[in-house]
């Protein structure tokens, strides 16, 4: 049942299957006679440097996965030099995720009730969190029918969502609000200095409305599959969103991505960084923080050992050029 959780989508589960599916159509052209030496693999992202441009995907539930939990993942990002998204369902405080690891950022799904939300963003900030990622995909939680078939609506006794809980101790339900607007983000804008970012765009008008309204960077996803089935692949809908952004805020990637080839493609078509989720759980579940530690630092050495076929010193130097559609 929890491991149906993880992997599975919505519906068919046919944007699960094609956010995979989009990466094999494509094929990388490489630049011969680079002279690339040594790759330099290193990228910065509002203000916080990172061995990699590979990042931790905000992803719910990780003491199912591991008894380590949250807590484990940290450890294991920090470990890879790498940012955590940390899920507003978590199911550890992120005060205890804090001090397993950083640098981290804090995954945001807009509570209808204003107040508790603000809270929510202070205390991610208390606890040293660099950036809020809003998640904006989700105005009703998709229909995932593995999880209906499984009968899974309740975590087990004895976990909850440790940061969903109020003043009075008591654990609020995370809840998907359909009234969600723009102006709900210019009013989170109003609470917290951190970096925000927009996680869950597709079309490029909303790029470009995510920009006019002051948002600081643009997440390319479709929540792995799991909200709207049939919603269009993510390394299909990062090119366009990128030329729209214009290089004005970081645009990030997630979906589908299981290799540094794959890594490669993205940074190519536009993305600044690239995120994982569910080789993260896989990781987490088989490992502990070790298993994470290894899994992100396998897919940068895979990325780099991609960059020196492809001809590439530094994610920069990868164009949009060197990705063709196979025939
Ligand atoms: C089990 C699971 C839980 C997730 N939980 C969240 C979440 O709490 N918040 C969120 O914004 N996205 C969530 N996501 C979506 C991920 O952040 C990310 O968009 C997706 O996993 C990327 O696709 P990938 O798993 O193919 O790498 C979740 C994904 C999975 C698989
Ligand atoms: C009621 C808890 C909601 C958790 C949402 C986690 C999530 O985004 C997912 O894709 O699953």
């Amino acid at each position: 049942m929890h491991a149906d959780f993880f992997a599975g989508g919505a519906g068919e589960e046919r944007t699960l299957r094609g956010n995979l599916a989009a990466y094999d159509r494509l094929r990388i052209v490489p630049r011969v006679l680079r002279a690339t030496g040594e790759r330099d693999l290193r990228t910065t992202l509002f203000g916080t440097g990172l061995s990699t441009p590979v990042l931790v995907a905000p992803t719910a539930f990780h003491l199912l996965a591991h008894p380590g939990g949250e807590a484990a993942t940290a450890e294991g990002a920090a470990a890879a030099g790498t940012v955590m998204v940390v899920s507003m369902a978590a199911t550890q405080p992120v005060e205890a995720i804090a001090a397993a690891g950083g640098p981290l950022w804090f995954q945001l799904y807009p509570q209808p009730d204003l107040a508790f939300t603000a809270a929510v963003v202070k205390r991610a900030e208390a606890a040293g969190c660099r950036a809020l990622v809003v998640t904006v995909d989700s105005p009703v939680f998709g229909r995932r029918e593995r999880d209906l078939r499984n009968r899974f609506t309740d975590l087990p006794d004895g976990l909850a969502c440790e940061n969903m809980r109020d003043a009075t101790g008591r654990v609020r339900t995370v809840e998907m609000d359909a009234t969600l607007g723009w102006d709900r983000l210019a009013r989170l804008r109003e609470v917290t200095g951190l970096p925000l970012l927009v996680k869950g765009i597709l079309h490029p008008a909303d790029a470009r409305l995510a920009v006019e309204h002051g948002m600081d960077g643009v997440i390319v996803s479709n929540h792995g599959g799991r909200q709207l089935d049939g919603a269009i692949a993510t390394i299909d809908a990062l090119p366009a969103v990128a030329e729209t952004v214009g290089r004005r805020v970081p645009v990030l990637v997630d979906g589908g991505i299981r290799r540094g080839t794959d890594v490669l493609i993205a940074l190519a078509l536009g993305a600044d960084a690239v995120l994982v989720g569910r080789p993260v759980l896989e990781a987490l579940a088989a490992g502990g923080a070790r298993g994470v530690q290894r899994r992100l630092e396998r897919l940068t050495a895979d990325l780099d050992h991609a960059m020196a076929l492809a001809g590439a010193k530094r994610p920069a130097e990868l164009t949009p050029d060197l990705v063709a559609v196979a025939g």
